[in-house]
């Protein structure tokens, strides 16, 4: 491993003071952005001039083998509960399991460019087996490249989403602009289906998958933040609300400061790949 004048290699011990997980710590002009190499995780976003971008709960735990609470977890090769069995962990199989930097580049432009890298072999936890990059663009703005290649020599289903936990000044006031005239299944409520109409406001758990959902949302809060991806139909909406994240020792009482939209392709807009087939999607991120 190689360090540069924009990448160095550090832990939480010595960023969070709590040891654990290798991280890549990514420093520019543009920029200041670390990632964990377990599950590719971003876990903080600066662009220059701007507020933080990302959510990392001052609570969160840094243990091999289970998400860090904040930043952007890489869900795949399924969101959420697992439908066909709920005793496998949630939200699939990645983002617990150490990456490979595959390489970095800065470009003309200052950007950075970090391609990190996951081959599953096929096991009893998910039978096809897959191979997956994220390329991760640290700019001005914040960007994500995903391609997932169905390696098995049969068709296979995936879901997934990039669960972005996003810094608001506060739950209680935060709008979500985007989401209008889409139809919801709201997880509250047994995956009830409903549409929205207006902007999407937090009042106590919130937790809505929207399929079909259009290209662009904004999340208004003090310094409004922009989302735009490519080939993701799906958004997740979610909050906790005070109750249920007194329940979660990495929320607690910091839960009114972050919202997730997240950005994938779950449930009725799942990846059905033949075998040996290659697809991608796109999102960006910036306040
Ligand atoms: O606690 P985690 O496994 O990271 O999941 C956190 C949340 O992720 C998504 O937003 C789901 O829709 C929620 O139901 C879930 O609670």
């Amino acid at each position: 491993m190689v360090a540069t004048n924009y990448l160095s290699y550090t832990d939480s011990g010595a960023l969070y003071g709590k040891p654990g997980l290798d991280l890549l710590l990514v420093e520019t002009a543009l920029c200041r952005a670390v990632i964990a190499l377990q599950g590719a995780q971003v876990l903080e976003f600066t662009a220059r001039d701007c507020a933080p971008l990302l959510w990392l709960s001052p609570a969160a735990r840094f243990a091999p083998g289970s998400s860090v609470r904040g930043g952007v977890p890489v869900c795949l090769p399924w969101f959420g509960e697992n439908r066909a069995d709920p005793s496998k962990p949630k939200h699939g199989l990645v983002r617990g399991q150490s990456w490979t930097l595959e390489s970095d580049e800065q470009h003309e432009d200052g950007r950075v460019l970090l391609r990190l890298s996951f081959s599953h072999p096929g096991d009893e936890v998910f039978a096809p087996s897959f191979h997956c990059s994220l390329t991760i663009g640290l700019g001005a703005a914040l960007t994500f490249d995903l391609e997932l290649t169905n390696t098995a020599d049969v068709a296979a289903e995936y879901s997934w989403a990039l669960h972005s936990y996003f810094a608001v000044d506060n739950v209680d006031t935060v709008q979500v602009e985007g989401l209008s005239g889409v139809e919801y299944l709201d997880k509250t409520t047994g995956f009830s289906r409903d549409r929205l109409e207006g902007n999407l406001n937090f009042s106590g758990e919130v937790d809505r998958v929207f399929e079909q959902a259009p290209a662009e949302q904004t999340i208004l809060t003090q310094s409004p933040i922009h989302t735009r991806s490519e080939n993701c139909h799906t958004v997740i909406t979610w909050n906790p609300g005070a109750e249920l994240a007194a329940t979660m020792a990495d929320v607690g009482p910091h839960y009114a400061g972050f919202v997730c939209v997240e950005h994938g392709n779950a449930f009725a807009n799942s990846w059905q790949l033949a075998a040996g087939e290659t697809t991608g999607a796109h999102l960006e991120l910036a306040r």
